[in-house]
């Protein structure tokens, strides 16, 4: 995928946000993520990764600072209006009373595609996605792993240039997840899709990715961030060699950093 990099796909700067009555969440926050680029985003939980894509998918307000899409710099919460953005939540989200072909022809509909050519457009992915024949049922028909896939389905369909996916795996077993994780890149390489991705964990953020930001303070003013220049394509067993495990050491140590810098400003924040 790096050899795709190209153009800003989002651009995050001077960005500031609180919700009302509560701590500062960032503060003259910037970022650029590149076209085709799979970015993933470790840090602390609460210290606002979610409030982030909330705000990049234009469901927040950001107090001061801007967020723009593409190289035309979209306010992204007018580029997410117009279906550039697919965010996926950490909850699959799915609508129980819709079937599989009715959640994932959502994000289209939502775009403004006619009912037709959207549930055209869903059946044609659903082998892709590996889930022929499941266009009937409903999502307590389904496995964790179909939920998640419906829901990057809609998620990918809905939005074209940037997804936005807030840690789609963190409730499937480990089988269940590193085929889902192998199946991921290889749909993200197969439609050259700019990934901003969440998660807690670190083997996950290096396999997937091009780069790993990493936020070491809070609130967010700074994302420190590591290339991981391993090739593609890329299976588990690369999780056992050295330059594997060289990245991993050092992205815990830049999470240890993290945590020791947070720590250190909680003690001022209570003195
Ligand atoms: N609607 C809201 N109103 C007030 N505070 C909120 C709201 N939503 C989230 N918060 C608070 O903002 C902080 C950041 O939440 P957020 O969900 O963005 O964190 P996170 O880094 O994604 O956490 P996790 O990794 O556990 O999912 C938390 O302290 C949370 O309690």
């Amino acid at each position: 995928m790096q050899s795709e990099i190209g153009p800003i796909a989002l651009s995050v700067s001077e960005l500031n946000f609180a919700f009302a009555g509560e701590a500062q969440l960032f503060s003259g926050l910037e970022f650029n993520i590149r076209k085709g680029e799979f970015v993933s985003m470790l840090a602390a939980s609460g210290i606002g990764k979610t409030t982030l894509f909330r705000l990049i998918a234009g469901l927040l307000v950001q107090d001061a600072g801007t967020i723009a899409i593409g190289a035309n710099s979209e306010p992204a919460a007018e580029a997410a209006k117009r279906g550039r953005i697919g965010y996926m939540p950490q909850r699959d989200c799915l609508m129980p009373w819709r079937t599989v072909l009715d959640n994932a022809a959502l994000g289209l509909e939502l775009r403004g595609v006619a009912k037709r050519d959207a549930k055209r457009q869903v059946l044609e992915h659903l082998p892709e996605f590996g889930l022929a024949g499941t266009e009937r049922k409903y999502p307590h028909e389904l496995s964790g792993g179909m939920r998640q896939r419906v829901s990057f389905l809609r998620a990918l369909l809905g939005g074209g240039e940037l997804l936005l996916l807030d840690e789609p795996f963190s409730a499937l077993d480990a089988i269940t997840r590193i085929s889902m994780q192998e199946w991921l890149l290889q749909v993200c390489e197969r439609h050259r899709t700019t990934v901003l991705f969440i998660t807690h964990d670190v083997d996950e953020a290096l396999f997937l990715s091009d780069r790993v930001l990493v936020a070491a303070s809070s609130p967010i003013s700074a994302l420190s961030e590591l290339q991981v220049s391993l090739p593609r394509p890329r299976s588990h067993k690369l999780a056992l060699e050295e330059p594997f495990i060289r990245l991993k050491r050092q992205l815990l140590a830049m999470l240890e950093q993290g945590e020791s810098g947070r720590k250190e400003g909680d003690v001022q924040n209570e003195r």
